[in-house]
């Protein structure tokens, strides 16, 4: 992969080890993807965050990155980057009933992350708060619902990064120039045509569906109603979870549609055709649990915005709830949330806005839970495995049942 002369100053360590080892990583992967050069980017996104995935040992490695003297204290990241939800909220741990020691050792490894300078806003909606790159954009984001939103509904251009690469990338402020970032490799190859309209939690259902069949494709839907950016959220996030997909492309929604090769798809005739049967079919398929109630219903994967905050409150309003209920987000939106006065519905119902963290990435199996009810097929698909607990599949309003 060709550098400059800067960035091979950069490879040399004339910047100092932590500069030199994260352009080692971005030669690294350019020289196995046969990237031609770096590319310039605005934005990184960063997974790796909870202690649950990357133990002691990531945080160890964290640590000496941070430790580095060249560095300029909490700047060392050249393009504004945010990191994904770590294991726990970090305010709130204690209240909310986090483990002690898991929680102790989460807060280290966000400082560590502080200390390079990244945002300590944990977060896998990070375009709901800022870290929001223009169309066109080359960015190095790895949270995989995130790259399929920010590629697909955006239009900015990411690979789906690896928690280190993308780490190395906000570093450096470059990623290796290949895959997404190339315009050939952004048109569609399969095309995906609904029956009927869908809406809520068919649109988890229907990316959980085309993410099997497209595998690392890039699916191209031509669906019968228009889509608000919750449901494309869900979406997006479903696909990236049981496929590889990191672009998708909507007719009449996302903005590069017209430009991904729908005519080459018809002349093929590759397409498939979604009924209303099959997204049933597959909502069903999505819950594993015999239960008809969860003990915790986990709502926001990705993390929920505010207008889907303002839906629960209204859900729940002058009730009270029967199941422990987490509505996981950013600190962003909780404080939109208490200022517009949805916490205090919900937490008066006894419900609980969580912040940082999630469903997959908290030790909730840890934390006397056993069914997890969930409106969201990304994490009807990761709870059984990463966590080990069972799940039900369903829109909020039936998960969350209420005192008599
Ligand atoms: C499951 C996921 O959303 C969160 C866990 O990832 P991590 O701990 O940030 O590496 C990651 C992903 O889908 O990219
Ligand atoms: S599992 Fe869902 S809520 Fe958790 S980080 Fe991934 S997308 Fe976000």
């Amino acid at each position: 992969m060709y550098l400059n002369k800067e960035e091979e100053r950069m490879y040399n360590g004339f910047y100092g080890d932590t500069v030199r080892k994260s352009m080692e990583i971005l030669v690294a992967l350019g020289d196995i993807y046969s990237a031609e050069k770096l590319v310039n980017i605005t934005s990184a996104q960063i997974s790796g965050v909870s202690y649950k995935t990357i133990g002691d040992a990531g945080l160890e490695y964290l640590e000496d990155l941070a430790s580095d003297k060249n560095l300029n204290r909490n700047s060392a990241a050249k393009v504004p980057s945010t990191l994904n939800p770590a294991g726990t909220d970090l305010d709130n741990w204690k209240s909310l009933g986090f483990p002690p020691k898991f929680s102790k050792k989460q807060n280290e490894i966000v400082d560590a992350y502080g200390m390079l300078g990244i945002s300590k806003t944990c977060t896998c909606t990070p375009y709901l708060v800022g870290n929001v790159p223009k169309f066109r954009d080359h960015v190095a984001w790895s949270e995989s619902s995130a790259v399929a939103y920010v590629n697909s509904v955006i239009g900015a251009r990411t690979n789906r990064e690896g928690g280190p690469g993308a780490l190395a990338a906000a570093i450096c402020g470059k990623t290796p120039m290949y895959g997404y970032h190339l315009e050939e490799n952004r048109k569609a190859n399969l095309l995906i045509e609904l029956e009927t309209p869908i809406s809520g939690i068919d649109y988890g259902a229907l990316g959980y569906m085309v993410g099997k069949e497209v595998g690392n494709g890039v699916p191209y839907f031509v669906l019968k109603n228009d889509s608000t950016n919750t449901e494309l959220k869900a979406l997006g996030a479903a696909l990236a979870s049981s496929g590889a997909v990191a672009l998708y492309h909507v007719e009449n929604e996302t903005p590069e549609y017209d430009s991904a090769g729908k005519t080459e798809l018809l002349k093929n005739n590759n397409k498939i055709l979604i009924t209303d049967s099959d997204i049933k079919n597959t909502c069903e398929n999505l819950t594993n649990s015999s239960k008809n109630e969860a003990d915790l219903v986990c709502l926001g994967c990705p993390h929920a915005s505010l207008e889907e905050i303002k839906n629960i409150a209204n859900i729940v309003k002058n009730k009270k709830i029967k199941n422990d209920l987490w509505v996981c987000t950013s600190i962003n939106v909780k404080a939109a949330s208490d200022r517009m006065g949805y916490t205090k519905i919900i937490e008066s119902a006894g419900g609980h806005i969580v912040c940082d963290t999630c469903m997959v990435v908290a030790p909730i199996e840890d934390m006397g839970y056993e069914t997890i009810g969930v409106n969201s097929a990304k994490a009807a698909n990761y709870v059984p495995n990463m966590c080990g607990l069972d799940v039900i599949f369903d829109e909020a309003k039936n998960l969350i049942k209420f005192k008599s």
